[in-house]
């Protein structure tokens, strides 16, 4: 099974790219050779690879810049996801495009599930929403996975910054009252060839539509952070005190939702597969940046 990745060192491809081998071909590919917000660069690299499925975790994610770079965020995560599904579909293969807790609003109670009505509060989440929008409509074999605070090893993302600022300080200033669910790299690229499995296994399936795609459990940010430490702590790392801060005392230009847990339930009925939970995926991942 070859499976075409946008993007060559995103998060999420890198992941993907740990599983090559066991029989599947993983090829991960970004610009200049595959650029989203060129038709003829994504059309060119399908012909090329000649996968039987693409996932497109590339993206634009930088959640704050988005606000006053909102034609850009929109090219990449709206038209450009569109036109990676829209070369898939002509190709007559899937698509897995990866989504984000960020397109709610978080004024919800509970967990949201994929029929909740959505109402991003920045350019970012606007422009994945849009994009979710897009995929569906150009190919019919689309799964659009919505997952959330993703970390890693590879390149930025909260772990990484939180290990980085608590090398020079005792105390950290973090939020607590944005809830969600940290989930690691590696059981997300594990969840989307669980996908590419069945994709592959069952064509014309029940299987396309939105899920949610997150580690069990929830935190908040500043939950996190503290797990963080405990774990680097443990390890003989990095370690701070974290101080409970509200978003209002930490302003940024976009904004966050206070509730972006998501429901993994139907995730895990169709497909068969569950994520661990998120304390599991710090000590992993910890673990992966000693070993680096
Ligand atoms: N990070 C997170 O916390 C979360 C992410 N998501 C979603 O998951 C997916 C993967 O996220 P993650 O791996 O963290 O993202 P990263 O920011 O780590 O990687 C994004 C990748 O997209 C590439 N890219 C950007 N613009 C283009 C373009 N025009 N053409 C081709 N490639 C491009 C980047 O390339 P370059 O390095 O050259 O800029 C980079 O390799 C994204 O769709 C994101 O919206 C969902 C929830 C949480
Ligand atoms: C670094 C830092 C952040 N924060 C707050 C700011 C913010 O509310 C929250 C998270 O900060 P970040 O900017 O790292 O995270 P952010 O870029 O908002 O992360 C998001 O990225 C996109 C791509 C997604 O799709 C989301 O699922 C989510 O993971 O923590 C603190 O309170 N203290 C700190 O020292
Ligand atoms: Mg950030």
């Amino acid at each position: 099974m070859r499976i075409l990745v946008t993007g060559r060192d995103g998060q999420v491809a890198r992941c993907l790219r740990d599983l090559d081998g066991n029989g599947r071909e993983i090829v991960c590919l970004g610009r200049p050779d595959l650029d989203l917000t060129d038709e003829a660069s994504v059309a060119a690299a399908i012909a090329k690879v000649e996968p039987a499925i693409v996932v497109n975790p590339a993206a634009y994610t930088a959640v704050d810049k988005a606000e006053s770079e909102a034609e850009t965020a929109f090219a990449v995560n709206a038209q450009g996801a569109e036109t990676v599904a829209r070369a898939a579909a002509e190709a007559g293969i899937p698509i897995v495009h990866i989504s984000t807790d960020y397109v709610f609003a978080g004024d919800k109670d509970g967990a949201y599930v994929e029929t909740d009505e959505t109402g991003p509060t920045g350019v970012y989440g606007a422009s994945k929403l849009d994009g979710e929008r897009r995929v569906a409509a150009a190919n019919p074999q689309a799964v659009i996975l919505r997952t959330a605070w993703v970390y890693s090893p590879y390149g930025g993302n909260f772990l990484k910054t939180m290990l980085r600022v608590g090398k020079d300080r005792d105390v950290l200033t973090v939020v607590a009252d944005q809830h969600g669910t940290p989930t690691y790299g590696p059981d997300i690229a594990a969840g989307i060839i669980a996908v590419c499995d069945r994709a592959l296994e069952e064509p014309g399936g029940a299987w396309p539509g939105i899920y949610h795609m997150v580690a069990e459990g929830e935190t908040t940010w500043a939950g996190f952070a503290e797990a963080i430490f405990a774990a680097s702590k443990k390890r003989g790392g990095p370690s701070a005190r974290v101080e409970p801060i509200t978003t209002s005392d930490y302003p940024t230009p976009a904004r966050r939702p206070a509730n972006s847990r998501l429901d993994s339930s139907r995730f895990q009925a169709v497909f068969g597969h569950r994520l661990p939970d998120w304390q599991s995926g710090v000590d992993r991942c910890l673990a992966a940046l000693d070993r680096a």
